[in-house]
């Protein structure tokens, strides 16, 4: 067999080359009539004699041509050494690509001051990443200490040197556009909410249900927590009571049990992850149910639905504790403030609306739909009049809008209910309700298409009343991406595409559909990228491995989103630093454009949105003048690097 396949290779071999040649040469000076007659029954020993110098003519043959080639070899390195050509041919090349590249626009746009920044910050980024006081992990041989990281590596663990950074640093400073893709109970955390619901407002009306009794260590660990505001004269029940009965539906039992008894009550010795400043044993406690921690997500034992899990438990957890009047009103200002400081000048917001009501402080009243927004309107106006009497309208210009969000685990009835809902809140809120989202884990049921022909009523509805409420789906965020199924077919990708959505959510997924990235360019639709929360949901491991660097390269329009910072523990400043690190071909020339983008998809009118790109422009020519200024002479302090 070894034998045949030798005999194929070289029968294959072109002419001229290695032993093919030497054996051809070789048989037939053999067979050479007139030098060597062929002898016919020749005695043993001369034919003996004959094979050893056929040996010694094939040597001398060989030797010949290993000096040929050496000489050959010798007389090209020296031609080549001088010949420029291929260097030349890679230049072009390299310039060819460059001239294609999806930041190339606003590279090709960037003033002197940019130009100077993206040297700035290339530099100190390739320098924080051999720096073994940030991360420090070098290729070698030796084996790191604990202590050592890599840049772009798992995200909730490199937090304490993504904030020694100074990528960090300027990422927090730049004039980030809008964002567009945010579930609105997520922007605040947990520590500005507990002391809400621990004031002497709430004091008698603020409540938790468990879903088991908190006895054993265990209990804490496997619990769920709900809160919710309801009247103080709620029947209560004591969590920590091995009898104490979780179900909602009991006749003999309340399940809720007063928040101000559960914390006095809590025990102090329970061990917590992250010990934060402010909160008590049972605020910790919580706190880690409501966001994911680093042994939750990255524990070798967890899966993608236990994260996803993990993730949903804690949205829950948050609902209660945000979704009540006082809190509500409160929560727009600071949302706004929040985002202010993050540099973002425009947000539009996912709410759940499936819930129709929220209650009041003293869980008496119900706030309907047209309650809540009103809230928001109002809260909107508040903030915009304090900006403008501080001269500070340009940081926050044109409030923020609503995406109408509902699950995809809803029945088909429920989801007509939804869009008529929706459309109602539309002609009550024309400037405030701006898309409609389905939300929700997309490895489980619905796929979009499920509710196509409901959706394709909602379009025409809307164009009949002329009114636009565009569709702004979940969809691709899933490696699995079969629409909650099993079946590639139910893809929300192709959905998206012919349900004619404005953005999509995530988009994770569509570089399997080649067809798709190229009918998605030409409808426009952009991608509102998340990869802090692609990697904590176990999509990929860390910013790295996120595909934004290919959705991009592919011309794909995208923006850079937190979706529930406050789970995630980040920020948009977190995005915009993770794919600065997680890609070296990114630049701060692509981090405008991503900027501009977020600006350009909006749903800010044609005439806002170019206000929007004039006040970025201003802002971004300072904020690279304010790097050149604050990091220019240091990163002129640092050797030039390979
Ligand atoms: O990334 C996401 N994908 C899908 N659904 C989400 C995501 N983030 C939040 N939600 C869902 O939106 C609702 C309100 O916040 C929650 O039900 C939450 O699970």
């Amino acid at each position: 067999m070894v034998e045949d396949r030798t005999k194929r290779r070289r029968f294959h071999e072109p002419h001229g080359t290695s032993n093919y040649k030497i054996d051809m040469e070789l048989h037939l000076s053999l067979n050479d009539e007139s030098t060597s007659p062929r002898p016919h029954k020749q005695p043993m020993q001369s034919l003996m004699a004959v094979r050893e110098s056929a040996t010694d003519m094939r040597s001398k043959l060989l030797s010949d041509r290993e000096n040929e080639a050496q000489d050959l070899l010798k007389s090209q390195f020296d031609l080549m050494e001088a010949d420029d050509t291929y260097h030349q041919k890679r230049a072009a090349l390299l310039l060819d690509e460059k001239t294609h590249r999806w930041d190339e626009p606003a590279r090709h746009r960037a003033s002197q001051a940019e130009q100077k920044a993206q040297n700035i910050i290339t530099k100190i980024r390739e320098h924080e990443r051999i720096d073994p006081t940030i991360y420090g992990n070098l290729p070698g041989e030796a084996v790191p200490d604990a202590q050592t990281r890599d840049m772009g590596g798992r995200f909730l663990v490199n937090k304490p040197s993504i904030e020694r950074s100074k990528v960090f640093e300027i990422a927090k400073m730049m004039p980030k556009g809008s964002h567009l893709h945010l579930h609105f109970n997520s922007e605040l955390p947990p520590e500005v909410l507990f002391p809400h619901a621990r004031s002497a407002e709430m004091a008698k009306t603020m409540f938790i249900r468990s879903t088991r009794p908190l006895c054993a260590k265990s209990d804490f660990a496997n619990s769920e927590i709900v809160f919710n505001v309801l009247p103080d004269d709620t029947q209560t029940s004591d969590i920590f009571d091995p009898n104490y009965n979780s179900d909602l539906q009991s006749q003999t039992s309340s399940p809720w049990m007063l928040w101000a008894d559960f914390r006095q009550k809590f025990p102090t010795d329970l061990a917590h992850e992250v010990v934060v400043e402010d909160m008590d044993e049972a605020e910790s406690w919580a706190r880690e149910k409501m966001t994911l921690t680093v042994h939750g997500t990255y524990d070798k034992h967890q899966t993608h639905n236990g994260t996803w899990a993990c993730f949903n438990q804690g949205t829950r957890a948050f609902k209660g504790l945000l979704n009540y009047e006082g809190i509500y009103r409160w929560y727009i200002g600071n949302a706004i403030e929040s985002m202010i400081s993050d540099k973002v000048m425009y947000a539009e917001l996912r709410p759940m609306l499936l819930d129709k009501t929220i209650p009041s402080n003293d869980g008496r009243r119900k706030l309907d739909h047209r309650e809540q927004m009103t809230i928001i309107c109002e809260e909107i106006e508040k903030k915009r009049t304090e900006l403008d009497a501080a001269g500070n309208l340009d940081k926050f210009p044109f409030g923020l809008k609503i995406i109408y969000c509902t699950p995809r685990s809803i029945p088909r009835k429920r989801m007509q209910t939804e869009l008529q809902d929706c459309i109602k809140l539309k002609l009550q809120f024309p400037h405030l309700i701006c898309g409609f989202d389905l939300v929700g884990a997309e490895d489980r049921p619905n796929n979009v298409g499920f509710y196509a022909d409901l959706l394709l009523a909602f379009t025409k509805t809307c164009e009949g009343l002329n009114i636009s409420i565009p569709f702004m789906f979940h969809a691709g965020e899933t490696l699995l991406d079969t629409g909650g199924s099993s079946n590639p077919d139910n893809s929300n990708l192709y959905d998206s595409l012919l349900l004619n959505a404005k953005r999509i959510g995530h988009g994770y997924a569509l570089l399997k559909h080649p067809l798709l990235v190229e009918k998605y360019k030409a409808q426009n639709i952009c991608l509102e990228l998340c990869p802090i929360s692609n990697e904590l949901l176990h999509l990929c491991g860390n910013a790295r491995q996120h595909p934004y660097p290919q959705l991009l390269a592919a011309g794909l329009h995208c923006t850079l989103n937190a979706d529930n910072p406050s789970l995630f523990s980040s920020s948009l400043s977190h995005e915009f630093h993770q794919v600065m690190v997680g890609d070296p071909r990114m630049t701060i020339h692509g981090w405008k454009q991503l900027a501009e983008w977020s600006l350009e998809h909006s749903c800010l009118t044609a005439e806002e949105i170019g206000r929007a790109l004039e006040i970025h422009r201003r802002d971004w020519e300072g904020f690279c003048e304010w790097v050149v200024e604050t990091y220019g002479l240091f990163a002129d302090g640092l050797a030039e690097l390979e």
